[in-house]
C-alpha cells in the first residue's frame, strides 16, 4: 500500500534509485532462489484487442519495478517482452512473454504479455490456461474492441482488473469505455465496475484546451499528476473544488456497490465510520475490493496513458491489493475429477492430500539458439528440484530435470526450486525429446527419485486437462529448394510447431506436397519468417490456401490385427458422436478427432508390461493422427471431426520393448478401414467466419450487397455504434442492473495529431454500423481492399475461426478448381 503525503513521490523514495536497483525491497532474494511466500505471488495476465498498449504497459510496469533500466517502446522496437525480431521489426506481440518482477512489500509478479492479433489467439490461450487473474488493457478512444470481447469471454471466470490506456489521445473517453464494458460483459451478470481512479485534465495556460495528466485517486481522495519530463516524479495534492466533489460521489458510489454485497464493509460504515461516506477507511475499501474482486462481483477500473508514463505505478497496486493469489485462484482442471484438492496456506494446492506431490504443466516451448529448448511450466502443488526425477504423465516417460530458470522475458536467471504458484523453464538435454506442450509432470517434492512412493493408479495417472487447439483455417505449400535440404527443413519446421502446436504440417502421399497450416495470413507470414531468417530452412512457398477439410458420415468396417507373438488389435473409425459409456477418451491434436478406447481393467495391471502404458496409448495417438491426416476420398482434406475407437480385447506382447511397434499397425488399420469406407459416406467441409464490421451508415447498402451477394454471407445482426463521443461525455451517470454507478464527465483533452483530429471527426459527425456475419472464409479472402473501396477507407472488419461446415457437391467442385 502506498504512504500518503503530500508532495513529490519518486521511485528514490520507495527505495530504488534511478538505475533500477531496490535498495528496500527484497525482490533480489527472493527471486534468485524461486521460493516467493505464496500470499505474494501474482500470476497475471495481459489482455487485450491488438495496439491497446499491453506491451507499453508492460514496459512500464518492469522499468517502476526496477527491471530494465530504461523504458523500452514498441515503436522504436526495444521493448523487453517482444524480443522476436518478427515482434520488433512489426512492432506487434507474437507471442506470449513471461517475465517475473517485485513490486512492494516483497510481491512477486509473474506477468504473460499475450499477442492481441487474433491470429495468435493460441498463444492467449495457453496463457489463460496457466495465469490466476487478468489485467484487461481498453483503448479509451476505441472501447471495448472485438478481441478484447473474445479474450474477455476466454478467460471466463478469472478475476480481472480493467486499465483505460490512452487517455491522453484525442477523443478518449473515460465515461464512454466504462459504459462500453458494462453493457458488453456486466449487465444481468450481477458483477459492477468500480472506479479506484478517474482521469484528471490539466487547463493549459492558453486557451481553452485540457490536457491528460495524471488520476483523481477516489480511495484516497488525493490527485496524482505525472511529469511529462520525469517518468519516476508523481506529484501528490489534495483535492479541492470540481476534483474534490467528484471524487466524493465517486466514493460514494463505490462504497453503495460495495455495501450491496459485502456485510463487513455495512458493518464498518454503520459503526465504525458512523454512516459517514467520509469515515470509511482506505483498509476497509481495499479489503472489500479484494474481497468481491476474487468473487467476481466487482471489477476495478482504473486509467492511464502508459506512453506517457501516466497511471502504471497505481495499476501495479492494484494488482498486488486486488487479484489473487495461487492460493485464492481456481483449482486446475485435472482429468480425474474425483482426486481431493484444497488450498493450503503454507504448500499452496494440495492434490490427493499429499503435500509431497509436486504437479507442473507445461504450456510452452521455446528454442533457444544457446541454450537449446526450454519448457515453460506453471507448478500446481509442491516444489519442483533441479536434478528430481520427473514422471510425464502424459507420455509415461521417466527422466531427470536439469536446470530451473526463472523468466525474464529473452533473458532468464537460474534456480534451483520452483514453488506451487510459480511460473519457471526447464532447461538442459534431457527435456530435449521428453516434454511437450501440453504435458503434465510429476514429482516427489522432497526426494530426489521418489516416484515410487506415490500411488501409481492414481497420483502418477493425474493429468492436467490439456490445452485446446483451434483448427487451422490457411495453409501455403513448402517444399525444399533442393533434395539435400529436406532433412534441414523438416528439422526447422519440426522446432516450429513444437513451440507453436497451432501451425502444422500436413502430407499428401499421393503428391509428396507437404502444406504448412495456420490460425491465418499474419500466423502463417510470420511462421514462413521464421522458418528463413531464424531457422535457415532453404525452402520456397506456394499460395495461401483456405484449409479444407473432410469428415465421414458413417462408421467403417472394424478392422483387426492380430498375430502368434501375442498382438491383438481392432479399430473402427466413426463420426464423432456424444460420449460413449465405458471409454477413455483422448483428444488428438487440432482437428477436433479423438482416440475412444474401450476400458478393460486387465490393462496395465495385469501386463506387467516393461513399458508404461500411457507410452503405448501415446504411440496409438500418434498413429491415429497421421492416419487421419493423410485424409479423405474426396481430395485428400485431412480428416476432421472423427473419432477412432480402439476394441475392448486389444493385446499386446508382454516382451513388447518399444511402443513404436504398435505404430505402424495402427496407422495401417486406420487407413485400411478409410480406404474400404465407399466415397459417398464423405463430406468436404470449409472454415466459416465470424464477421465484424464497423461501417458509416452511408455505406450499409452496398456493403451488405456485397457480403449477401458475391460472398454468401448471413447476415447476423446490424446494429447502432454506441452513441458518439460527445454525446456521452454529459452523460455522467448510467443505470446498472436497477442501481447507478457515478462516472464523473468527460473533458474533451487537445487535439494532438492531424489523425486523431480526423478520428475525432469521424466519430463525431459519422453515425456507424456494426454488422455481424458468418461468411465462407474462401470468400473472405483479400477483403481489405474491397471494404476499403466500398466504405472510402473508413470501414473496419475483424474476423474469427467460427466452425467447419459441409459443402454441396456444387461448392466442392468449385473448391476443387482452386488446386
Ligand atoms: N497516445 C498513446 N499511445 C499509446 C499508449 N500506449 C500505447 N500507445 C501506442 O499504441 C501502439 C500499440 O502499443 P502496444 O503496446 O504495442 O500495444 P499492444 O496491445 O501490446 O499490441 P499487440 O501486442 O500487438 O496487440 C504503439 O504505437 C504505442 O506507442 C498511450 O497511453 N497513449
Amino acid at each position: 500500500m502506498w504512504k500518503w503525503s503530500i508532495g513529490i513521490w519518486t521511485r528514490a523514495r520507495l527505495g530504488a534509485n534511478k538505475r533500477g536497483l531496490s535498495l528496500t525491497w527484497p525482490s533480489a532474494k527472493h527471486l534468485s532462489t524461486g521460493r516467493s511466500s505464496l500470499p505474494k505471488v501474482r500470476n497475471i495476465g495481459i489482455i487485450a484487442h491488438i495496439d491497446a498498449g499491453k506491451t507499453t504497459t508492460t514496459e512500464r510496469m518492469l522499468y517502476y519495478a526496477g527491471v530494465s533500466k530504461h523504458i523500452g517502446d514498441v515503436d522504436t522496437g526495444d521493448t523487453m517482452t517482444d524480443f522476436l525480431e518478427q515482434e520488433r521489426s512489426r512492432g506487434i506481440t507474437i507471442q506470449s512473454a513471461a517475465i517475473s518482477f517485485p513490486w512492494r512489500d516483497s510481491f512477486t509478479v509473474n506477468l504473460i504479455d499475450t499477442p492481441g492479433h487474433i491470429d495468435f489467439t493460441f498463444e492467449v490461450i495457453r496463457a489463460l490456461k496457466v495465469i490466476d487473474s487478468c489485467v484487461v488493457i481498453l483503448d479509451a478512444v476505441a472501447g471495448v474492441e472485438a478481441q478484447t470481447e473474445k479474450v474477455w469471454k476466454q478467460s471466463q471466470s478469472k478475476p480481472k482488473i480493467c486499465f483505460i490506456n490512452k487517455m491522453d489521445r484525442m477523443g478518449a473517453s473515460f465515461n464512454h469505455t466504462i459504459n462500453d464494458l458494462v453493457r458488453k460483459f456486466m449487465q444481468g451478470t450481477g458483477t459492477k465496475p468500480i472506479l479506484i481512479n478517474f482521469p484528471y485534465y490539466k487547463k493549459q495556460p492558453t486557451g481553452n484546451d485540457f490536457v491528460f495528466q495524471g488520476v483523481i485517486d477516489v480511495i484516497n481522495g488525493k490527485r496524482l499528476t505525472w511529469s511529462p519530463d520525469d517518468p519516476d516524479k508523481i506529484v501528490i495534492d489534495e483535492l479541492d473544488g470540481t476534483s474534490l466533489e467528484q471524487c466524493n460521489r465517486c466514493k460514494e458510489s463505490m462504497i453503495e456497490t460495495l455495501t450491496e454485497y459485502d456485510e463487513d464493509l455495512v458493518e464498518h460504515f454503520l459503526e465504525d465510520a458512523e454512516g459517514d461516506y467520509s469515515k470509511v477507511s482506505a483498509q476497509s475499501l481495499n479489503a472489500s475490493i479484494r474481497k468481491l474482486t476474487l468473487q467476481n462481483k466487482v471489477v476495478p477500473i482504473l486509467c492511464g496513458a502508459s506512453f506517457k508514463n501516466i497511471g502504471v505505478q497505481p495499476l501495479l497496486d492494484a494488482v498486488v491489493n486486488y487479484l489473487p493469489s495461487p492460493i485464492e485462484a481456481e483449482l486446475p482442471q485435472l482429468n480425474n475429477k474425483i482426486t481431493p484438492m484444497k488450498y493450503d496456506p503454507k504448500v499452496g494446492c494440495l492434490i490427493n492430500n499429499n503435500k509431497n506431490l509436486c504437479i507442473a504443466f507445461a504450456f510452452k516451448v521455446i528454442t533457444d539458439s544457446i541454450r537449446g529448448k526450454q519448457v515453460f511450466v506453471r507448478i500446481y502443488s509442491g516444489t519442483l528440484n533441479s536434478g528430481n526425477t520427473v514422471y510425464n504423465s502424459t507420455t509415461g516417460e521417466k527422466f531427470k530435470l536439469g536446470k530451473l530458470l526463472l523468466p525474464h522475458a529473452g533473458t532468464s536467471q537460474p534456480v534451483d526450486i520452483l514453488t506451487a504458484g510459480q511460473i519457471g523453464l526447464l532447461t538442459g538435454s534431457t527435456i530435449e525429446n521428453n516434454v511437450s506442450t501440453g504435458d503434465t509432470l510429476i514429482t516427489h517434492s522432497l526426494k530426489k527419485d521418489g516416484l515410487k512412493s506415490f500411488n501409481k493408479e492414481k497420483e502418477l495417472a493425474l493429468k492436467i486437462n490439456p490445452i485446446v487447439i483451434p483448427p487451422p483455417v490457411f495453409g501455403v505449400s513448402i517444399e525444399p529448394r533442393t533434395l539435400s535440404n529436406k532433412k534441414s527443413m523438416e528439422n526447422a519446421l519440426n522446432t516450429l510447431i513444437t513451440e507453436d502446436p497451432s501451425l502444422s504440417i500436413t502430407q499428401n502421399d499421393e503428391t509428396g506436397q507437404t502444406v504448412l497450416n495456420g490460425m491465418g495470413e499474419l500466423h502463417l507470414e510470420i511462421a514462413k519468417d521464421r522458418l528463413v531468417n531464424d531457422l535457415k530452412a532453404d525452402v520456397e512457398f506456394g499460395q495461401l490456401m483456405v484449409s479444407y477439410k473432410e469428415t465421414i458420415n458413417s462408421e467403417t468396417n472394424i478392422e483387426t490385427y492380430e498375430n502368434d507373438n501375442g498382438y491383438r488389435f481392432s479399430l473402427s473409425v466413426m463420426p464423432n458422436s456424444s460420449p460413449t459409456p465405458n471409454c477413455v477418451t483422448y483428444p488428438l491434436g487440432i482437428n477436433d478427432n479423438y482416440l475412444i478406447m474401450e476400458k478393460d481393467a486387465k490393462h496395465d495391471k495385469e501386463w506387467k508390461l516393461q513399458v508404461s502404458l500411457e507410452s503405448i496409448i501415446n504411440s496409438i495417438m500418434a498413429s491415429c493422427i497421421v492416419g487421419l491426416q493423410r485424409g479423405g476420398k474426396l481430395a485428400n482434406f485431412p480428416l476432421y471431426g472423427c473419432s477412432i475407437k480402439i476394441k475392448r480385447d486389444w493385446l499386446v506382447p508382454l516382451d513388447l520393448e518399444s511402443p513404436q511397434e504398435i505404430l505402424k499397425i495402427t496407422r495401417n488399420l486406420i487407413i485400411k478401414a478409410l480406404n474400404d469406407l465407399p466415397a459417398d459416406k464423405y463430406d468436404c467441409l470449409e472454415p466459416i467466419m465470424d464477421l465484424d464490421l464497423i461501417i458509416p451508415q452511408s455505406d450499409v447498402g452496398t456493403v451488405l450487397q456485397d457480403l449477401t451477394g458475391a460472398r454468401k454471407a448471413q447476415i447476423l445482426s446490424v446494429e447502432d455504434e454506441l452513441a458518439t463521443i460527445s454525446s456521452i461525455s454529459s452523460s455522467d451517470i448510467f443505470p446498472g442492473n436497477n442501481d447507478r454507478i457515478y462516472i464523473p464527465p468527460d473533458i474533451i483533452s487537445n487535439l494532438h495529431t492531424i489523425k486523431d483530429k480526423q478520428k475525432a471527426q469521424d466519430t463525431n459527425f459519422n453515425m456507424k454500423k456494426i454488422v455481424k456475419a458468418k461468411v465462407p472464409l474462401r470468400e473472405i479472402t483479400a477483403y481489405t481492399n474491397k471494404l476499403r473501396s466500398l466504405s472510402q477507407g473508413r470501414g473496419e472488419f475483424n474476423i474469427e475461426y467460427s466452425d467447419m461446415e459441409k459443402v454441396t457437391n456444387d461448392r466442392l467442385q468449385s473448391i476443387l478448381h482452386d488446386f
